[in-house]
């Protein structure tokens, strides 16, 4: 195990390190952070939750020099969502050193961007098509940036932003350290990333699988229209503290956020045809444990780190393994456990076995619980609730009451009634949500499909989030 203290830092960054509470490097920190800081170029790939952000944030912190008014680093995500949360990490990290880390995205209102680009923040964090708008209107200039990062290098490409990116690139100085994250790094992308980079090393977290071990996967076998009425009764019975349900489709989306809604579950739906402060809105209501579901499209599978979530449910099999990996790993983030809980018709079998064998790992199945098992699971909550309240105390007002009841009724009839008033007794109201279809059963059919016209690629991008 390597402590920062021996990874050759200087003290402010250390002592902002610290007061993150980070004790010990991880893995891809420990080895990633020393090749970075010598300056050399670097694709890291590590699983999911494992402290990529700080792998490269710690070196651009460390390289920047806070007294030069000047952008020196940048960091290119696929959304927006991770562009404010990797911002926001990095301004942790420069919070002693004083460097400053501004997110810049679509969606938000220009104007506004530029007042905030003239405050001169050191780093950028942005999503490729709004660092180009800036790039072209020259409220972004990159002379001085020193070092360039792109986080979840293969979904971006993925995406269609690769000329973006190369555009991009191509205002950065030759001198640049480029650097590129993520937990799945396919062949391909490898090759097409060496395009950007100068010798890059290779630093990768060997794992025998791509998924996190402290992630217990498993399976239900469900038909299309019993789907929902499984999904709230695993609500039900496992009581997520926070659960990311994940949907096809924006209106599927919509319709599974409306439909826990209506059976009395507090869920919020996120997808790209929402503002972008109504996306910042439920992001911030997910965070803080306003709602406790988030029912999303992919545009959240990838990096955001939301500590809490303690279960994932694929609520449609998701179109291929890497998209798997990454919706699932936002559970069991920095050592915690967590559960994913993947749904799947009898025709989408198949597609299941071809995540596993991708993932070289076995999900195990479970069967479709019952309504019984539903209602037990409210009631044991039900009781967990009060004795919670029994050993904090805090009744003392209900105690007189409570003793003149006694004398009429007998004990266990009162606390029966109490633990049925108590009881969240499961909610059949009717939902309808509209047919999906289900993925093509060639997983990565859409990556072969390339093109490089620009309106092609914008709409696929914008269907995409
Ligand atoms: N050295 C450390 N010690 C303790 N916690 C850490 C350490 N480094 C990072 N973390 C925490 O671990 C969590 C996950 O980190 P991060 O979001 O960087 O993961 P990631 O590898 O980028 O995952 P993903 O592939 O999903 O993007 C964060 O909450 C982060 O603050
Ligand atoms: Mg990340």
């Amino acid at each position: 195990m390597i402590t920062f203290h021996e990874l050759d830092l200087s003290h402010p960054v250390v002592q902002s390190i610290t007061n993150m509470g980070f004790e010990e490097a991880t893995p891809i920190q420990a080895k990633a952070l020393p090749v970075a800081l010598k300056g050399n170029d670097l694709i890291g790939q590590a699983q999911t939750g494992t402290g990529k952000t700080a792998a490269f944030g710690i070196p651009l912190v460390e390289k920047a020099d806070p007294d030069l008014d000047k952008i020196q680093g940048i960091i290119i995500t696929p959304t927006r969502e991770l562009a404010v949360q990797v911002a926001e990490e990095l301004n942790r990290i420069g919070q002693f050193k004083g460097v400053k880390t501004l997110p810049i995205y679509g969606g938000q209102d220009i104007n506004r961007q530029i007042r905030s680009l003239k405050k001169r923040p050191h780093l950028i964090a942005g999503t490729p098509g709004r660092l180009l708008d800036h790039l072209r209107r020259r409220t972004i200039r990159m002379e001085q940036v020193k070092i360039a990062v792109l986080d979840e290098a293969d979904e971006m490409l993925n995406m269609g932003f690769i000329e973006d990116i190369e555009s991009i690139l191509d205002q950065v100085p030759d001198t640049r350290q480029t650097l590129l994250f993520s937990a799945t790094m396919p062949e391909p992308i490898r090759r097409l990333a060496n395009r950007f980079m100068r010798d890059p090393e290779l630093i990768r977290i060997q794992a025998k699988e791509m998924t996190m071990p402290n992630i217990q996967q498993q399976y239900l076998e469900v038909p299309q229209k019993q789907k929902f009425d499984t999904l709230c009764r695993l609500l039900d019975i496992q009581s997520p503290e926070l659960a990311i349900v994940f949907g096809r489709t924006k209106r599927r989306v919509d319709e599974l956020a409306e439909g826990l809604n209506k059976r009395g579950y507090s869920a919020e739906g996120i997808h790209g045809d929402l503002s972008q402060a109504r996306r910042n809105q439920v992001m911030h209501r997910f965070r803080e444990g306003t709602i406790d579901i988030l029912v999303a499209t992919d545009v959240a599978a990838r990096g955001l780190d939301i500590s809490g979530v303690t279960h994932v449910y694929n609520f449609d099999i998701p179109q291929d393994p890497e998209s798997y990996v990454h919706r699932i790993g936002r559970t069991g983030r920095a050592g915690k456990a967590g559960l994913a809980v993947t749904f799947v018709t009898p025709r989408e079998i198949g597609h299941l076995k071809t995540i596993e064998r991708i993932t070289k790992k076995k999900m195990t199945r479970q069967p479709i619980p019952s309504m019984a098992a539903a209602m037990e699971g409210q009631m044991r909550l039900a009781v967990e609730t009060l004795m919670t309240l029994v050993h904090e105390g805090g009744y003392q007002s209900y105690r007189v009451l409570a003793e003149e009841l006694l004398e009429e009724t007998d004990s266990v009839s009162l606390l029966a009634a109490a633990l049925k008033i108590i009881t969240k007794e499961p909610n059949t109201t009717p939902v309808r949500l509209t047919e999906e279809t289900s993925p093509s059963q060639k997983p990565n059919h859409f990556r072969k499909k390339k093109s490089h016209h620009r309106t092609h690629r914008r709409n696929r991008r914008r269907k995409r989030s």
